[in-house]
């Protein structure tokens, strides 16, 4: 049935199938950031909260883990089919918390539901092996099992998507979870909880709660019944989870910060480069960990490049997100428009060019232009600092060589792009550029198909693909003997 925004607006958190508040009463506001006014508030959860639900998670654990993988398919397609049918509520919820146009809103939701369906389906090819034994009396089995209690924290970025990316897995897989979405966006992540109440899953297995970052992640971290940390967020915090779970061992999934470079060789496609250079560096506004964050472009096409990128760049409709046609939503807060004024006077200061935007949006808040540097140089911060906001800075380089070794000369390793004609150019780049995800005349690659994740300081594991569901199981070898063979 069709709901509106209100039946997945939840001002409590879901713990053992409960709607509960904070045992202090405590609560924290949450902000539309197109206008700066409240727009509700969620629990300030903290230690004892979250320890309740982590054991929640571990009795649901022994009965959820007994399902067949084919009974878990099932509910999670009733998911699927939950979501799709609240596509536009979803969205419109995602829009009031977030800011990103409601055809990203959309689009981040529809992908939400695409991950769910993907993993009931992987959820039923968990195959273990039987290996030929050494010994003619023993049987070798190796089977694999759910690692049990979940840890989920995620960013405010894709509060939708980004949980998609970690629920649909581990309850394929029969894992419970305790997620903790951003306090910036809560409300995405607590809506999991309504439509789990309402597609069946039972009391437990799925549990959200929102508060204290570093109470709940401690507790998450350092509680022994908690087999796993799965992590979606900036690399600072991600190293400081990797740090809190070394003392109870476990397994870690973190999908951290990026860098993105995105190649433009001479040889390349133009309309088709700028094409994929708005798309992978506006999208969301610039605030998605994969946007491109440095482009470099070959000497003989980079005026016409920057020309034709600052030209579609003005031509982005900036706007409150539920608006018609709006392009480019708010930043987050307050914070972000300053981190990328700061970016941009420190590139100013050192050569840099504003040929597009440069400055708050006339509409305000934290509204800001669509913007593009040219004759970015090395020594600027964007070389090594992740912007998270709509600014393009454009290097120039001479040679294939200089390309790649500076698109490579950053901790992050997460999302890369170039463009160019050349198939040999293609595989030799391909090869030579050290990050997970690689976009060849392409801006926009993730699919629920293929493995996502980064190398070096983007972080550990994947998700999506096969691979993605890989993280939340066991593997356990199994020698049989006394058969009488
Ligand atoms: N690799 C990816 O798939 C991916 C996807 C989206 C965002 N990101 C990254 O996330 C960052 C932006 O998101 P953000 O600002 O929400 O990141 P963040 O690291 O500030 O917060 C992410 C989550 O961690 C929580 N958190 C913060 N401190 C914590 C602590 N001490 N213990 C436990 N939890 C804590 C936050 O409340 C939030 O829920 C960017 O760096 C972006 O690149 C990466
Ligand atoms: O911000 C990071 C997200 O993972 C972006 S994407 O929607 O998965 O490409």
């Amino acid at each position: 049935m069709l709901q509106k925004i209100s039946h997945f607006m939840r001002q409590a958190n879901f713990i053992d199938g409960d709607w509960v508040g904070a045992d202090s009463g405590a609560t924290i506001d949450v902000v539309n950031p197109a206008t700066g006014s409240a727009i509700g508030t969620v629990p300030r959860c903290g230690e004892a909260e979250t320890r309740r639900a982590i054991e929640a998670a571990k009795r649901a654990f022994h009965s959820w883990k007994k399902t067949s993988a084919d009974h878990r398919a099932k509910l999670l397609r009733k998911l699927h089919d939950a979501i799709m049918d609240n596509q536009k509520a979803l969205a419109e919820l995602l829009v009031l918390e977030q800011g990103k146009s409601f055809a990203e809103a959309k689009g981040e939701v529809g992908m939400s539901a695409a991950y769910v369906l993907w993993y009931a389906e992987e959820g039923r090819r968990v195959y273990g092996d039987l290996v030929p034994s050494p010994w003619a009396d023993r049987r070798i089995l190796v089977t694999r099992e759910p690692v049990g209690v979940v840890g989920a924290v995620t960013p405010w970025n894709f509060p939708s998507s980004m949980l998609a990316r970690k629920l649909g897995p581990a309850l394929a897989a029969g894992c419970t979870a305790v997620a903790k979405p951003a306090s910036q966006t809560p409300y995405s992540g607590l809506a999991w909880g309504v439509l789990c109440e309402e597609v069946g899953f039972p009391n437990g297995v799925v549990n959200i709660v929102t508060g204290s970052a570093s109470e709940i992640g401690d507790e998450l971290c350092t509680n022994p019944l908690v087999r796993k940390i799965t992590f979606t967020g900036s690399t600072e915090v991600g190293k400081t989870l990797i740090r809190k779970t070394a003392g109870t061992v476990k397994k870690v999934s973190m999908e951290l910060g990026g860098n993105a470079p995105f190649l433009v060789f001479d040889d390349a496609d133009i309309d088709r480069a700028v094409e994929g250079a708005v798309a992978a560096k506006y999208r969301n506004s610039g605030q998605t960990c994969v946007c491109t964050n440095r482009f470099f472009v070959q000497a003989g096409i980079y005026d016409r490049f920057v020309e034709r990128l600052a030209a579609e760049a003005e031509k982005l409709r900036v706007g409150p997100g539920m608006d018609e046609g709006t392009q480019q939503g708010p930043l987050i807060d307050d914070n972000a428009v300053a981190k990328v004024e700061e970016l941009i006077g420190d590139a100013t200061k050192k050569g840099g060019k504003v040929v597009a935007g440069g400055a708050r949006h006339a509409l305000g808040g934290t509204f800001f232009q669509p913007t593009v540097i040219s004759d970015a140089t090395p020594d600027m911060r964007f070389m090594q600092e992740e912007i998270f906001g709509p600014v393009a800075p454009v290097f120039r380089f001479e040679t294939e060589e200089e390309a790649v070794s500076l698109a490579n000369d950053t901790v992050y390793g997460l999302a890369c792009y170039f463009y160019t004609g050349d198939l040999g150019r293609a595989f030799r780049v391909m090869e030579g550029l050290r990050y997970g995800l690689v976009g060849v005349n392409e801006g926009i690659i993730t699919t629920v198909e293929a493995p996502f994740g980064g190398l070096k300081e983007s972080g550990l594991g994947k998700e999506g693909g096969h691979q993605g569901i890989d993280d939340y199981l066991d593997t356990k070898y199994v020698c049989i003997g006394g058969l009488g063979l």
